[in-house]
């Protein structure tokens, strides 16, 4: 294998291709970054103990998360502004998504428009329809809302990500520091059409509740995932007003600071919900291990959102097809060890709290 042989790696070779502005962007989390870190060092606090001699079988990372069968328990989480990493932008992730045969989070903020993102996604198959789902902040302005819902749909989105955890935007002190808080002249996002496609225009309201999740469960039939929650009592109004799974998530640390890890909350929201709807997680997923982890806390899947980006900066969609195929060797490896074949199959008692640390 040439080049970088690990998602570490291939952060280390895209973050020495950025500048600092874009670099911090993309790296950066809320005021101290304690959850950044958190995120990731938490993986490594839980260990795996495994099951011998199962005779399990060769592992098939497949799974099925909201009736789609995708080849591996990893989705890309939405993340803003593919052009900062690549010029190709969101069109090389949708095609090495589409690829890779995974669902694409695309974001509502991303640099290219839903159609064409769909668009590119197609022409890597001409079988099946690529999964994408869509990425929203739910707008006071419902119907600017519902537009954007409407245009996702007839895009062939299959489902619908709402943010719940930004009520207000986190504090990114190395964007202050950058001066970064626009996107440079020649950039925009067309999904913003109505809002001239300029970023300011977006409004994030503490104003948004409940209400509006159930105005979008009359708006539309799509599934809808609720993204941001940390809390267990969260998970169950989720279900209760009609979603139809889970995400659990920080935001990759860069809303809330000093939250807990989103795989420390895993299992209290995978036993709040009881089964009544699918839990995804995200934040800090670098390895197959942690994949292996978060499958057996209770997730259906992850998501991952800074590997991606940073595939992308490091070699356009070859590196984000990179970081996937790098993720799906790693997980088909971790189950293997673990006496595992199937990723559905993985229970709980494989994660222990590491005591001799
Ligand atoms: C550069 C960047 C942009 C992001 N943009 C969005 C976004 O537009 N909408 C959203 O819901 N989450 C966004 N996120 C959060 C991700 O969806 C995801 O929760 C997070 O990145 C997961 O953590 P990880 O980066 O450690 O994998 C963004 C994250 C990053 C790093
Ligand atoms: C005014 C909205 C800015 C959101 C930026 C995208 C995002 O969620 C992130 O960078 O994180």
């Amino acid at each position: 294998m040439t080049g970088p042989v690990n998602l570490r790696e291939v952060e280390q070779a895209a973050r020495a291709l950025l500048d600092r502005v874009r670099d911090d962007y993309f790296a950066g989390g809320a005021q101290d970054e304690v959850t950044v870190r958190g995120n990731e060092s938490a993986f490594a606090r839980l260990a795996l103990l495994p099951r011998v001699l199962t005779g399990a079988g060769d592992p098939s990372p497949e799974v099925t998360v909201l009736g789609e069968r995708v080849s591996m328990p990893v989705l890309l989480a939405p993340t803003a502004f593919h052009e900062l990493a690549h010029p190709e932008g969101e069109r090389a992730t949708a095609r090495a998504a589409a690829a890779a045969g995974t669902i694409l989070i695309s974001a509502m903020l991303s640099t290219v428009a839903i159609e064409d993102i769909a668009a590119e996604a197609r022409k890597v198959s001409s079988e099946h329809e690529p999964p994408i789902w869509f990425q929203l902040y739910l707008q006071p302005d419902l119907g600017f809302t519902e537009a954007i819902v409407r245009r996702a749909e007839a895009a062939g989105c299959r489902a619908l990500v709402v943010t719940a955890d930004s009520p207000a935007l986190g504090r990114h002190e190395r964007n202050d520091r950058n001066d970064f808080h626009d996107l440079p002249p020649g950039m925009n996002c067309p999904n913003l059409r109505e809002q001239a496609g300029e970023v300011r225009n977006v409004v994030l309201s503490p104003e948004i509740s409940w209400r509006h999740l159930e105005w979008l469960r009359e708006t539309t039939s799509l599934p809808i995932l609720v993204k941001g929650v940390l809390h267990p009592d969260d998970a169950r109004l989720a279900a209760d007003h009609g979603a139809d799974g889970v995400i659990v998530s920080n935001h990759g640390g860069r809303q809330l600071d000093t939250t807990p890890p989103s795989i420390r909350l895993l299992p209290r929201i995978a036993d709040a919900v009881e089964g009544r709807v699918p839990v995804l997680l995200d934040g800090g997923v670098r390895r197959g291990t942690d994949v292996v982890k978060a499958l057996a806390l209770g997730a259906r899947a992850v998501a991952i959102g800074r590997p991606v980006v940073w595939g992308l900066a490091y070699d356009g969609e070859a590196g984000v097809t990179k970081v996937l195929d790098l993720l799906r060797r790693e997980i088909v490896n971790a189950l293997a060890l673990c006496g595992y074949a199937d990723p559905a199959a993985v229970r709980r008692d494989l994660v222990e709290e590491v005591s001799w640390r």
